[in-house]
């Protein structure tokens, strides 16, 4: 909005353009009696977004107010709504005294809510982290990162080249991205193709330049973890991550109105830590997303069964960041075979069956500590906590764990000394939703608060008291003493009686029958129980706020007591999985390997039992340092990319620290997951299907090392059948000989299938069906060789395409095969190219390097321009 002259304006619209000024993105909600309204350019921004009524009232600054409101009670919904749609709101609320107030009374923003920084529980998943993630760029193309979740307790650092931005965003998959307003134009440009070209979809937006400085971060974390030295965390010397962190907190200390006192620790990622699994790969295996954008039926909601929202978030974080290294998953896969039990039977025995019966019901500790820390936290939720803590304390006890992780996870349940005590002690058990609206505070817990209460509840006492006394001062049996919100204590009497009335009543209310009549003493009561109850209130916000203090120093080792639970619930519910699912133990070894004993896709076998169509057909893989490559043919339907993307998801369960789904599973060290798996053309982002294709396999030839898997699906099939057969053969070539990478390379090019003659770490593998007449019945078998035909015809008829059309398909068919038989494809598709030839000296270039020029007359100079012309010509 442009600069706006105040002077003009009316007190509480100079009030709402001074807060205005410090809001310009952000939609302001300025709270007036029972609702939240916008102004001007928020209000027409909010109505649209909304569709919430916008209106004209008064005047200020010589115009008309254009303003839209939402009421109060109704906030979450439409802050829900807003943030779905990537918007910021500040929600501005008075903090002054409205009756002492001269003028408006006085406001503050309280809080901003963004999509990265949420804090309410209506507005969070149970399920995922909103991550906020600030990008610094630093000189040399060099790029800082950091990121946090605010209602968790730690900060994660990390450093790349400008080039590797778009991987860690995808990886990240933060909720909002913020970016020093300093950075360069291109650098802004970058980010904003990442963004259309899909690496992250998440609102983005400019921060103050001076926020992103690496002392200031430095300082900063150094402060959150009450440390001298970054050293004990390794993340120290990452000038450009403590630049992106200082601009990280300050951010979220702008959206919550206060320090994040339960920030305690600091991660620092390397871009090596953790196994690559690129955006295509996330979206190929389906891992929490469907192809079609649902949540299921994915690997992570076959995954999921645990009791807590704490586990859910913390399994997506174990699938989606496996670590290279294997120290972690041996860790896991430990303690989730302690867990099974010793006979390692399922049916709802073992002592993960008996932990989880202890997990359900356990509250979101992790949440609701986080909003401790923040001062946000409701009633209920302590309650809820308090709850937990029991539970945990018990736990503790009774879990007594001889294997090591689990005894580590066990230790960290005691909850915090007094923490559970102070709880019980100060919160009553059912207490109101909001403070403000009393009833909080346990009985017992202050003596002036059971003061005051106990005057509200000695009313009744008094009335009846007094009613009597007065029936026997003036004689009417059926006078009444009673209390209404409106208009407050009142002795009623009927009309018929009205001649009896003393005179020290004085007339409240008039009613037809009735009149309602107040007197001194009733008065002076009155005066006293109001007041009471209001002091009673603000004795409890008050005592409300004291327990809060009391509850901050106890937040690091109730955020350890979270980790706890969350880390306990996954291992529970790996085990549950395993057992329900029958799946084995990987087995990790040092050579280079993916050998793998009836294997399954967990998710396709799910479905299959769901639906009752039969049994999934288990299948082997056998990859090692002599077979790098599976040529893998077979008809349409047959169960290639199910097969290709079973292999890729037991690599991933095994590498999480997951049972998988096999018999048998032998895993060497594994740095990446590629896959090229045909998907949608994307049109939004105008890319053609083969150009997407071709971009992603060229990321993999780059990429790809010896220690990655690589899922090439039907490469080539977007381009004309010459043109992607030579592409697949060359891409098949290159991945064999050079990249070496484990490579399951699925084709309808049977050409494809010489490959393995030449080289001599690639097989034939095909998917085998059976021919039942004119039909084809498929056995989802991996066999070894080459398949012998194509089943295209088949599976058309399979597909219900008509008859005459199939009958003109077979025709022609035969006929494009006898000719193929004729003329022969006469290309070795794999021999090396020979580089194109120095192709010897042209004559003139023979000539003109036969001529030295110092050595000639002036003759014999223009004899020889003239032939060489006669050459050239
Ligand atoms: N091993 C298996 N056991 C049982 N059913 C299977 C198996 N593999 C695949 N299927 C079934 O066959 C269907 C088709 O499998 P898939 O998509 O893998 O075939 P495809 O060979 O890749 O086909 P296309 O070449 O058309 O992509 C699956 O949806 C699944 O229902």
């Amino acid at each position: 909005m442009d600069k706006v002259d105040l002077s003009s304006h009316t007190p509480m619209m100079q009030q709402y353009f001074t807060l205005k000024a410090a809001h310009p993105d952000t939609l302001v909600f300025y709270r007036m009696g029972d609702f939240y309204e916008l102004f001007y350019a928020d209000a027409e921004k909010a109505a649209r977004l909304l569709d919430i009524t916008l209106t004209q009232r008064g005047q200020s600054g010589g115009q008309p107010v254009i303003m839209a409101g939402v009421p109060f009670h109704a906030l979450e919904n439409y802050l829900g709504r807003l943030i779905k749609m990537g918007e910021s709101v500040a929600i501005c609320e008075q903090v002054g005294d409205v009756a002492t107030a001269k003028g408006p009374v006085e406001r503050k923003v309280v809080r901003v809510v963004t999509p990265g920084t949420l804090t309410d529980s209506e507005l969070l998943s149970d399920k995922t982290e909103s991550l906020l993630l600030a990008v610094h760029q630093g000189p040399r193309a060099r790029c800082g990162l950091a990121w946090l979740s605010v209602t968790q307790g730690r900060v994660y650092l990390a450093e790349c080249t400008q080039d590797e931005v778009g991987t860690w965003l995808a990886r990240v998959a933060p909720s909002e991205v913020i970016y020093s307003a300093g950075v360069t134009e291109r650098f802004e440009q970058q980010l904003q193709v990442l963004r259309q070209g899909g690496a992250f979809t998440c609102p983005m937006g400019p921060r103050p330049d001076w926020q992103f400085d690496a002392t200031l971060g430095e300082r900063k974390l150094l402060e959150h973890l009450g440390a001298a030295s970054l050293q004990a965390w390794g993340a120290q010397d990452l000038a450009q991550a403590h630049a992106a962190a200082a601009g990280l907190l300050a951010y979220a200390e702008h959206t919550q109105g206060r320090t994040l006192t339960h920030v305690h620790s600091v991660q620092v990622q390397r871009g090596d830590d953790l196994i690559d699994l690129p955006a295509s790969t996330r979206r190929n295996l389906e891992i929490t997303r469907t192809l079609r954008g649902e949540d299921a039926p994915t690997l992570f909601s076959l995954l999921d069964t645990c009791m807590t929202g704490m586990g859910s978030r913390l399994l997506k974080t174990w699938l989606l960041e496996p670590p290279r290294d294997r120290t972690a998953a041996r860790r896991r896969l430990a303690a989730t075979t302690a867990l099974r039990g010793a006979a390692g039977a399922g049916g709802g025995s073992g002592p993960w069956a008996t932990l989880r019966g202890e997990l359900k019901g356990v509250s979101d500790v992790e949440r609701i500590t986080a909003r401790i820390a923040l001062r946000q936290v409701r009633p209920r939720e302590l309650v809820a906590l308090c709850k937990t803590l029991h539970k945990a304390a018990l736990l503790a006890q009774a879990g007594q764990a001889a294997e090591p992780y689990l005894a580590e996870i066990f230790g960290q349940l005691h909850p915090p000394a007094d923490c559970p005590e102070l709880l019980l002690r100060a919160i009553t058990e059912e207490p109101a939703a909001l403070v403000r609206d009393g009833g909080v505070i346990a009985t017992g817990f202050d003596s002036e608060l059971d003061e005051l209460r106990a005057i509200q509840t000695n009313c009744d006492a008094f009335l009846l008291d007094l009613e009597t006394r007065e029936k026997a001062r003036t004689g009417i049996a059926n006078l009444r003493v009673q209390f209404n919100k409106v208009h407050g204590f009142y002795i009623e009497v009927t009309s018929s009686n009205l001649d009896k009335v003393p005179d020290d009543y004085r007339r409240r209310q008039t009613l037809k029958n009735a009149e309602r009549f107040i007197t001194p003493e009733l008065k002076t009561f009155e005066d006293k129980a109001l007041s009471a109850s209001e002091r009673a209130l603000a004795r409890e916000k008050w005592l409300y706020e004291q327990v809060l203090d009391q509850l901050q120093p106890h937040v690091p080792a109730l955020t350890r007591l979270a980790q706890a639970l969350a880390a306990l619930d996954v291992l529970c519910t790996l085990a549950e999985r395993s057992l329900t699912l029958d799946w084995c133990a990987p087995q990790f070894v040092a050579e280079p390997c993916i050998e793998i004993e009836d294997g399954r896709h967990p998710v396709v076998e799910a479905r299959l039992a769901e639906v009752s169509a039969g049994s999934f057909i288990a299948n082997h893989t056998r990859l090692n340092a002599n077979t790098r490559m599976q040529v893998i043919t077979g008809p349409n339907m047959g169960g290639k990319s199910t097969y290709m993307r079973q292999v890729a998801l037991i690599v991933l369960l095994a590498s999480m620290g997951s049972h998988v789904p096999a018999s048998a599973c032998r895993l060497g060290p594994i740095d990446a997951i590629h896959t090229r798996i045909g998907a949608a053309d994307d049109l939004a982002n105008a890319q053609s299907t083969f150009m997407l294709e071709m971009t992603e396999a060229a990321q993999i030839l780059h990429a790809a090392t010896p220690h990655s898997l690589v899922l090439m699906d039907e490469i080539g099939r977007g381009t004309s059948t010459f043109d992607g057969l030579a592409l697949a053969s060359g891409i098949a070539t290159h991945l064999h000989d050079k990249t070496r990478a484990f490579t399951l390379f699925a084709t309808h090019y049977f050409e494809l299938t010489e490959l393995p003659a030449k080289a001599r770490h690639a097989v034939n593998m095909h998917v085998s069906a059976a021919e039942a007449g004119a039909d084809i019945v498929f056995l989802h078998e991996i066999q070894p060789g080459p398949a012998s035909r194509s089943y295209g015809i088949q599976v058309a008829k399979l597909a219900g395409v008509p008859g005459p059309v199939l009958n003109h398909a077979r025709h022609t068919l035969a006929a494009l095969e006898e000719r193929a038989g004729e003329d022969e494809l006469q290309v070795d598709l794999f021999a090396v190219p020979a580089m194109p030839e120095s192709a010897g000296a042209s004559p003139v270039e023979a000539l003109l390097a036969s001529i030295h020029p110092d050595a000639l007359s002036p003759r014999e100079a223009l004899d020889a321009l003239y032939q060489l012309k006669k050459l050239a010509g």
